[in-house]
């Protein structure tokens, strides 16, 4: 069984789908590390990110070995991210390793953007995690500063504004909720709540 789990920047698919993989015993991919990893190798390189040849290449040869590198995580990588994801030879170069992932018994989940539209269109659960940008912002500047990042309020709410504009404007595999994705709005929910609720959702659609 896939379950399949897409929204904008820090709606907490990654929280949720971590929590899913463990109460179902399956598998779990953030799939926005791969893209945070093909930037990571870019910017250690001094590659342009505008450099969509170098790019490819990056995606085409990556070790996906290495996705527990803390420094993935940070507000840089996730707008280096946000600008070679629009890059269709960077996206099909990913999607192989994604589906195989999908592939595993009992189950896999894989969060991210395009996830219920083009990696796994056939997966059996699909949720779409929004909350406002100002609740998404409030969570990620308290992500960044437990981090030891600096970070003010103000530009991670001008970044995710920016980077949700990006990833829903792109000709290549948009953000969007798939047709048959139920929305789950998380902005008066926190993380115990959230699960609760996806937990419904899943039954809701497994049934
Ligand atoms: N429902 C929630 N309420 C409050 N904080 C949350 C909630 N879900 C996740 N978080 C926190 O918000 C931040 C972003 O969550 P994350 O799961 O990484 O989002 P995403 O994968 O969508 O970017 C994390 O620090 C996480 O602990
Ligand atoms: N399936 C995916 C996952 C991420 N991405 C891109 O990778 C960037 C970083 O994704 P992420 O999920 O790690 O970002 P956050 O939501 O955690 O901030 C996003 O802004 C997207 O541009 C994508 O295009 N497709």
């Amino acid at each position: 069984m896939i379950i399949a789990i897409d929204g904008p920047a820090a709606s907490g698919k990654g929280t949720l789908g971590k929590r899913l993989s463990e109460h179902f015993g399956f598998a779990h991919l953030d799939t926005g590390l791969l893209y945070r990893a093909v930037a990571r190798v870019m910017l250690d390189r001094g590659s342009l990110l505008t450099d969509r040849e170098a790019a490819a290449l990056v995606a085409q040869n990556l070790d996906v070995t290495h996705l527990d590198d803390p420094r993935l995580r940070g507000a840089e990588m996730g707008e280096a991210a946000s600008m070679i994801s629009a890059y269709q030879p960077v996206r099909d170069a990913l999607l192989a390793f994604q589906r195989q992932f999908g592939s595993q018994e009992p189950g896999a989940v894989l969060d991210g953007r395009d996830i219920g539209t083009v990696v796994c269109p056939q997966a059996e659960v699909k949720l779409f995690i929004t909350a406002t940008p100002e609740e998404r912002a409030r969570r990620r500047h308290l992500e960044l500063l437990k981090r030891g990042e600096q970070a003010a309020y103000e530009t991670i709410l001008d970044d995710i504004r920016r980077r949700d504009e990006r990833d829903m404007s792109r000709s290549t595999a948009p953000l969007k909720a798939a047709e048959d994705a139920m929305t789950l709005d998380t902005t008066h929910l926190d993380a115990d709540a959230a699960f609760r609720a996806a937990l419904e959702l899943v039954e809701t659609q497994r049934a």
